[in-house]
């Protein structure tokens, strides 16, 4: 049973953008035993700004992201996202529809990362610079769009590899699911430093699919 190693039963979702399987790319999805809950939260504004975290520690360092994090014992993931957020960026969500949920897995790890990614359409505060992240506003609009020059676009080249492949939908509000698996990344060169490389990505699949559909298990 392949059906994009699970998520969703067939049917009742969106069309389906995949890499795989194909007759010339034999690739299983990875095997994994344990799923663990993680949150990914991405303010936005109605005039296209989008509030993107630089990672300065820990999974992800060095890249642009949401802000996020595990799901602790005892709360629910709703609860943990608007956590992770008044953490990361000192701000308190006050409106944040759940919009996609994503699940990684990694060669050689057990572990399947189950992540519900929200949209925070309202907030109190300001994102402003925490121990883990590094906030800046960015627009999600067109280079040709003058109505925010000052604003840099979406940084997809300093962002995970998969960002790019749903960002579409989370930009035009489409609620949306689906898997990647990446390869183990290529071994460093004894004695290199900086931003770790990163592993291809093995397969991957991303649809269109309704929220009520994304919630459960
Ligand atoms: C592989 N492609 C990916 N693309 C986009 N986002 C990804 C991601 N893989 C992980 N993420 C996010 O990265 C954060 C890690 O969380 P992470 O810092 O480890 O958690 P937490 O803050 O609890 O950790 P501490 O133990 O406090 O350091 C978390 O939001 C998670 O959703």
């Amino acid at each position: 049973m392949d059906q994009f190693a699970s998520l969703l039963p067939s049917g009742s979702i969106g069309p389906v953008h995949t890499n795989g399987p194909s007759d010339s790319l034999h690739l299983s999805w990875l095997p994994t035993s344990t799923l663990k809950q993680y949150t990914l939260v991405f303010p936005v504004t109605e005039d296209g700004k989008i509030c993107l975290g630089m990672k300065k520690r820990g999974f992800g360092a060095g890249r642009y992201n949401g802000f996020g994090g595990k799901v602790e014992p005892g709360e629910t993931v709703f609860e943990a996202a608007k956590r992770e957020l008044h953490e990361e960026a000192n701000i308190v969500a006050t409106k944040m529809p759940h919009c996609g949920r994503i699940r990684f897995a990694f060669e050689d790890s057990p572990v399947l990362m189950d992540v519900f990614v929200y949209r925070v359409e309202a907030w109190e505060g300001d994102p402003s610079e925490t121990e883990e992240m590094l906030p800046a506003w960015h627009t999600s609009l067109p280079p040709s769009d003058p109505s925010m020059p000052q604003l840099p676009q979406i940084p997809f080249d300093d962002m995970w590899p998969d960002d790019d492949l749903w960002f579409p939908l989370f930009l035009a509000k489409k609620s949306f699911v689906g898997r990647v698996d990446f390869n183990k990344p290529p071994v460093a060169p004894e004695g290199s430093e900086g931003k770790m490389e990163d592993g291809s990505m093995r397969r991957w699949w991303f649809a269109e699919a309704p929220v009520e559909l994304m919630q459960s298990s």
